[in-house]
């Protein structure tokens, strides 16, 4: 019985399948912004055989939510066991007090000072990948320009930097092109759950009516997902074994340790006597895991959504591109060769660009959680129910379904104004606070990107930073527009927003007409 009958939602045709063939069925957004501006940022739609389901991009009730994560609003049971599945028992499977500890071992090699050290890092791995976009364009028909699918590349680019920042190691998955571990992890969560036919849409939810206790078992069954998962996870370990084996030896041999170093933190952890600072071999195992791919699969599909952004707009390239060279100019007119993290922080057009791109595309769309008691969400603007009353809190039941809306909140007119729609970095130079109104979210410009409170991304500004870095670097050496193709470029619905083409919704692939500027 639901406490939440009372408000408005569009209406359902299919008992069976709910609202859920058109809420998972083509595109993000697809017919949700359609919902939100009908009803606004509370509006309740139907699951499967007929269950309500609240979905919210109102920001008091998203900051609500996200703040009382470790108490009455944590991740359903289901949601937590796929968690186990893909990462293992790290930290985005932790609940609790279990989850403070596992975020107290990271959170210094994640600092403001940590992830600009990085910079450099993050510049090499993108001047390596301008190296491999520049010989394609030079076989290119004229010599100058090829269609190539950016994902992949920068996708690549994202776990070699990811390896060498954070874990001190090579994967060379930009130059080794059958590298296992790029293959295995590369696209993982768009393969394993892209919700490309009612079917599959279908399965997938109806795992949640599936008891918990039944998850370990279906885990052993030959399906082709659970085997997909298997094999990510022993490549993952295998590599993890890897990466700890060397950290071990050089700390043997003598290398100086860091306290803010990712690797260090986590071998010492490791070795740690200190029940409340150690991390048991799995946990450690799950860590790393949980880092490789929270870490590159995210920044690299998240910059992708810029790059489509910004192929279709020259005018905006130009801009982006007088602010890269006028940046350079001046890194040469002091004497130096390289720019620094002081130089990124002048660049207001650049992050403009990216923040306006991150906002219409956040690559973690949406989160699923359910209260565990009895709650009240609070509002941020009043909403009419469908017996005429005007509320501005919504009484929710234990075990209610609910959807924080990430992409619905980053288009919510009440707080980005009535071009919520629209790519325009403008609105990011003309003051903070005219951009936004109303309650603050999230841990990066107000944007849902990154969620908020106890589980928020802990990696933000290293992403941050790295797409920076990687928009310096491409549009320095080349200008992108759409190829002529009919086949259209849509938001994946599946674990992660990542672009997909119409035609094949199963593959990550953002192909662009890269040219060459020199
Ligand atoms: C643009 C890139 C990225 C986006 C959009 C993103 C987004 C997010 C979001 C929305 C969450 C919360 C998920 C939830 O509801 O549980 C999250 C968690 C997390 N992210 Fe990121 N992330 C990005 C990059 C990174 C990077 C580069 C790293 C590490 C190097 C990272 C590490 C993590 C970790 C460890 C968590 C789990 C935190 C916890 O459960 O306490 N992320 N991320």
């Amino acid at each position: 019985h639901s406490s939440i009958t009372c408000i408005y939602g569009p209406p359902c045709s299919s008992f069976i399948m709910g609202n859920f063939s058109e809420y998972f069925l083509g595109e993000v957004g697809e017919h949700e912004f359609a919902w939100q501006e009908q009803y606004g940022g509370v509006y309740r739609i139907k699951g499967l055989f007929g269950q309500d389901r609240l979905i919210i991009s109102d920001p008091k009730a998203l900051q609500h939510c996200y703040q009382n994560n470790d108490t009455i609003w944590p991740k359903p049971a289901t949601r937590r066991e796929w968690e186990r599945l893909i990462l293992g028992r790290g930290v985005s499977w932790a609940q609790g007090q279990d989850h403070k500890r596992h975020r107290k071992i990271l959170s210094p090699a994640f600092g403001n000072i940590e992830s600009r050290g990085m910079m450099p890092v993050f510049r090499k791995m993108a001047d390596r990948m301008c190296q491999h976009w520049k010989d394609c364009t030079s076989h290119g028909s004229n010599g100058t320009s090829a269609v190539i699918d950016v994902a992949d590349w920068i996708s690549k680019a994202a776990l070699d930097a990811l390896g060498e920042a954070a874990f001190h190691y090579e994967f060379n998955c930009l130059e080794n092109q059958d590298n296992k571990l790029a293959k295995t992890f590369s696209s993982l969560l768009v393969h394993t759950f892209a919700h490309s036919t009612k079917r599959r849409i279908f399965v997938q939810r109806a795992i949640s009516f599936i008891p918990v206790s039944w998850l370990p078992i279906m885990e052993r069954l030959p399906l082709t997902i659970m085997q997909r998962l298997r094999e990510a996870a022993e490549e993952g370990d295998r590599v993890v074994r890897e990466l700890v084996k060397k950290r071990v030896d050089a700390m043997d041999a003598g290398m100086p340790q860091s306290k803010r170093d990712l690797m260090d933190i986590l071998v010492q952890a490791n070795l740690s006597a200190d029940p409340v600072s150690r991390l048991s071999d799995e946990e450690l195992s799950a860590q790393l895991r949980t880092i490789m791919v929270a870490g590159h699969e995210t920044t690299g599909s998240q910059l992708c959504w810029v790059l489509y952004e910004l192929a279709r707009r020259p005018e905006a390239q130009g801009k982006l591109r007088a602010e890269i060279f006028e940046m350079l100019q001046r890194v040469t007119d002091r004497g130096d060769k390289e720019y620094n993290m002081a130089d990124l922080d002048t660049m207001k057009y650049t992050q403009a660009v990216l923040k306006e791109g991150l906002r219409l595309h956040p690559v973690i769309y949406v989160s699923f959680v359910a209260p565990t008691k009895d709650d009240v969400l609070p509002l941020s603007e009043p909403i009419r129910t469908t017996d005429g009353r005007l509320i501005n809190e919504i009484p929710v039941r234990a075990g209610q379904y609910v959807h924080l809306s990430l992409a619905g909140y980053n288009r919510l007119q009440s707080v980005w104004g009535n071009d919520a729609h629209d790519f325009r970095p403008e609105r990011w130079l003309s003051g903070y606070s005219s951009a936004t109104k109303g309650t603050q979210f999230g841990v990066y410009s107000n944007l849902g990107n990154f969620a908020s409170g106890d589980v928020s991304c802990l990696g933000w500004r290293f992403a941050v930073i790295e797409m920076q870095t990687m928009l310096i670097e491409i549009f320095r050496n080349f200008s992108v527009s759409m190829p002529e193709t009919e086949d259209k470029v849509i938001r994946s619905t599946g674990g992660l927003m990542t672009p997909v083409l119409a035609s094949s919704p199963q593959k990550k692939q953002l192909p662009l007409l890269v040219t060459s500027l020199r």
